[in-house]
Order: structure tokens, then sequence, then C-alpha cells
């Protein structure tokens, strides 16, 4: 489903004319497979983030190739991109990014609004989906009327709406407590199960990985396969 080969990348940083290269990818190579979850694990700063966002299109890197569902990615331009992103991925976030000024039901709504769905559809799918992740009875709550474990349901609704085969998560546990960060494990293995999806979700957290049917960590620029 995903094959990365060779992906590099080097950061410049530092006053104009006194950059330093901090090199982030140093070649890395990895599958994913349909269905499956997938972990990556590494320290901070080792460079998942910038992997993600390699993944997902929002950078380009320096060299090699990404192929995701049999097409190069690594060589598209912007709007081809963004295109294919809003096909082939959702995203979860640590902090959930949801609208501030959204009800739950809006905020899941939003990205078949963008589609120009029309209501009664648009409102048919989110009543099946909110009610799937357990979030019917908070259909009116605002943001800041749920509790963290609420929003990130509703940031993984969110991301589901459109049906997108692969779900890329950073850190999608970061923000919560542990029992609330079972809930949302327990809900990602469901949705991998029930629906097929797979997911690739960045995570530092040790027993966060363990959810994941193949590990890898990032090291020294590489990323190296994991016994599960
Ligand atoms: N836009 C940027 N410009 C320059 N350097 C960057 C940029 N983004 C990231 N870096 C550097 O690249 C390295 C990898 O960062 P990255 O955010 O990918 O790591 P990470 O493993 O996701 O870390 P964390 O777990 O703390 O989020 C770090 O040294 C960081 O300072």
């Amino acid at each position: 489903m995903i094959q990365v080969e060779n992906l590099q990348h080097t950061f410049l940083i530092g006053k104009r004319g006194k950059e330093k290269q901090v090199p982030v990818l140093k070649g890395v190579n990895f599958e994913v497979h349909k269905g499956e979850i997938v972990a990556i694990v590494g320290k901070s700063g080792s460079g998942k983030s910038t992997l993600l966002q390699i993944l997902a299109g929002f950078m380009k890197a320096e060299k090699g190739s990404i192929l995701v569902n049999g097409k190069e990615t690594a060589n598209l331009n912007e709007t081809e991109s963004a295109a294919f992103r809003l096909r082939q991925f959702g995203f979860i976030f640590q902090n959930f990014q949801l609208m501030p000024g959204l009800s739950a039901f809006e905020n899941i709504e939003l990205p078949l609004k963008l589609q120009g769905l029309r209501k009664a559809i648009r409102q048919e799918k989110v009543k099946k989906l909110m009610d799937k992740v357990g979030l019917t009875e908070v259909a009116d709550h605002y943001p800041n009327e749920l509790s963290g474990g609420q929003q990130q349901r509703v940031s993984i609704a969110r991301a589901l709406i459109t049906n997108p085969p692969i779900l890329l998560a950073d850190e999608p546990t970061g923000s919560l407590d542990s029992e609330t960060e079972q809930d949302i494990l327990l809900l990602i293995q469901s949705l991998n199960r029930e629906l097929g999806l797979t997911f690739v979700m960045i995570t530092h957290d040790e027993e966060v990985a363990t959810i994941a049917h193949r590990r890898f960590r990032m090291y020294d620029g590489e990323l190296v396969k994991e016994e599960a």
C-alpha cells in the first residue's frame, strides 16, 4: 500500500551564511501493507514528524521514492499532491485540531461540505459515523465542552468521514490520560479490524506502539524494523 525507498532529507538551520546542515532522513526504507497498523517509534527529534509530513505530501524530500497504492507521489506538484492527499489520507493529530466555533457534528461534517455533498447525505453519513465512534450524545457540543477523549473521537471521525484508505496519526494519544488513551487505542484497533483501515502512527510511547502489527524505530536517520 505504501512503499518508501531511500528517502533522504536534510534541513538547513541557522542564520543565512552560517547555516548548518542537519541530515534528518538518511535513507529511509519501509513498507506498509493494506489493513495493518504500523507504528514508527523513536526519540524526540529523531525525524518521525518529518517523515509523516513527507509521506502526506506536505513537504518534499530531497531524494527518494514514495509509492502510495502504486502511484509515485514524490514528484507531484502542490495541486496534484493536495488532491491525492484528500483521496488517500485522513489525519489524526495529538492536539485534535478541531474548529472551536463548530459543534462536534459540524466538525465531522466539514470535509463533506468541502466536497460539495448535499445536506441530507452529509447528515446521514455524520450521524452513522458518530454512532459508530460513540459520540451521538455530544453531537451538539463545542470542542471546549468535550473531554480530551471525546475531542479525539471527533477528530478521528472527521478523518474517516471521507473514507480515506490510510490514516496518518501523529502521537494520537499524546494529550490524553492513560485510561482515555486505552479507549482511543481500542477504537483505532476496532476501526482497523472492522473497516480494514490502514494506520501509520508515530509515537514516542512504547506502550502505544504495542497495538501495531509492525513497529519501526527511527534511529540515526534510518528506520529499523523491530520485533513486534
Ligand atoms: N522546518 C524545519 N527546519 C529546520 N529543522 C527542522 C525543521 N523541522 C524539523 N527540524 C529538525 O529536524 C529534526 C527532526 O524533527 P522531527 O520533528 O521530525 O522529530 P520527531 O521525531 O517528530 O520529534 P518529536 O517526537 O519531538 O515530535 C529535529 O532536529 C528538528 O529540529
